[in-house]
């Protein structure tokens, strides 16, 4: 559930109309629903509440990185789970305590493990021996003791799309689980580091638990091993993944379902479990507005052109993605188009022979589903300047990243005085 609905014949953002922001801040803007967000944190902490421990909950700050959005999940207890030192960077300043932060990613460079080391942070989960470590050693250097857990890789298939697949032996992250007993050995005899526990995240979008029910039992296996080995393991992490619906009427498994698989895979692994949720909080949690430029016609169906393109949203164009269209203000008719932004490549599509409302230049429209992995692919691709984002709060809104003009972004550049 979304708090995006129609009152009186036209699309709300909670109470706030969208053609009023549209007004007050101009089209392309990716708007935000606080409820909305709130709600999803809620239930995915709900969904987890069998288990033995209460979890460590780190959104993954990737999905949307805003300081707003970034704040809220602060409030309702959520740490972060940061790939880069920017990532890290913002969780602080949005209020995340440092020990509620996880830093994952494949290739940190050594500023940014000190930058962590610096913050203090909850746990690093290092991806090679190589960064294991280059890690202890620059703790060790400073006096300090990093908290980590190893990522390994199951070689499980998540099922989803290949871009977003990252458990699978050939894709970069983690290290091969069968490695993970000889690091251990290695590692956890260095000074710098506590090996306290494994990770594992295996990709996103994920539309059944089956993989992840799979990866976890794999996880199970290694940590009674590691211990038997005689380790001390008082961390998992779980990592993201859970997918949502993009396209109305699909199926995806609800939060509490994969709270119930976890708790019974793990009964018995007396650890606190760390999870690191993206999507399935923002994504429902955000639509871009949109409006149209003009209608063309084309050979088969029109071509909705919108102000909105690639370089704002970036997913249908790089994985195919879908997301729902829908006019702000529906007249009831209907139209089948083809909808396209105005960048001048042919991957600026974002649906083809769509069945949609019908629209005429100067209507507004949403992409729903747009709260995660929206705002924060944005580029400015044929100088278009980067979109703006508003979160709304029942009747109120806030812009909570101003549109970047493409001048701004012209103003960073030189040109050098031998070109005359
Ligand atoms: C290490 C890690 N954790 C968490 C996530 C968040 O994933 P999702 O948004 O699918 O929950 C990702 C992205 O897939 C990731 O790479
Ligand atoms: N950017 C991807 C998700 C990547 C997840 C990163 N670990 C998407 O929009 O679906």
């Amino acid at each position: 559930m979304d708090h995006f609905t129609l009152k009186d014949g036209e699309l709300h953002a909670e109470d706030v109309p969208l053609a009023r922001i549209s007004k007050d801040v101009g089209t392309p803007v990716y708007v935000y629903s606080r409820a909305t967000f709130a709600r999803h944190a809620r239930v995915f902490r709900d969904a987890l509440s069998g288990l033995r421990r209460p979890p460590h909950l780190a959104f993954a700050v990737k999905a949307n990185p805003n300081l707003a959005v970034l704040r809220l999940l602060a409030n309702e207890g959520y740490g972060a789970d940061v790939v880069s030192g920017g990532e890290l960077a913002r969780a602080l300043s949005a209020g995340m305590a440092a020990k509620d932060i996880v830093f994952s990613g494949v290739g940190k460079t050594d500023a940014e493990l000190v930058q962590g080391l610096d913050a203090g942070i909850g746990q690093f989960n290092i991806e090679s021996g190589e960064e294991g470590r280059e890690l202890a050693a620059l703790a060790a250097s400073r006096g300090q003791v990093a908290r980590c857990a190893l990522r390994v890789n199951p070689d499980v298939d998540a099922g989803t799309h290949d871009k977003i697949s990252t458990g699978r032996a050939d894709n970069k992250f983690g290290v091969p689980i069968g490695h993970a007993p000889a690091l251990f050995a290695e590692l956890s005899r260095l000074p710098g580091i506590e090996l306290r526990g494994l990770a594992v995240h295996i990709g996103s979008q994920l539309s059944d638990l089956t993989p992840l029910e799979t990866a976890f039992a794999k996880l199970g296996d290694m940590l009674a091993r590691l211990r038997s080995e005689g380790h001390t393991i008082t961390h998992m992490d779980l990592g993201g993944g859970l997918g949502v619906p993009y396209r109305r009427g699909e199926h995806f498994p609800e939060p509490a379902e994969y709270g119930a698989m976890v708790a019974r895979i793990t009964a018995d692994w007396d650890v606190t479990l760390m999870f690191e949720p993206g999507r399935v909080i923002a994504g429902n949690a955000g639509v871009l507005l949109t409006k149209v430029i003009r209608v063309k016609r084309g050979l088969n169906h029109p071509f909705v052109i919108v102000d909105a393109a690639m370089n704002d949203l970036a997913r249908p164009a790089l994985y195919g993605a879908w997301h729902d269209f829908d006019a702000v203000a529906p007249s009831g008719e209907r139209m089948t188009a083809n909808i396209v932004g105005p960048i001048c490549e042919t991957g600026d599509t974002f649906a083809l022979d769509r069945e949609t409302d019908a629209l005429v230049s100067g209507d507004l429209a949403v992409f729903r589903t747009a709260g995660a992995y929206g705002a924060t692919m944005a580029s400015s691709y044929n100088s278009r300047g980067f979109v703006a984002e508003v979160m709304v709060d029942g009747s109120e809104f806030a812009v909570v990243a101003d549109r970047i003009l493409p001048g701004a972004i012209a103003d960073a550049e030189r040109v050098p005085d031998f070109l005359g």
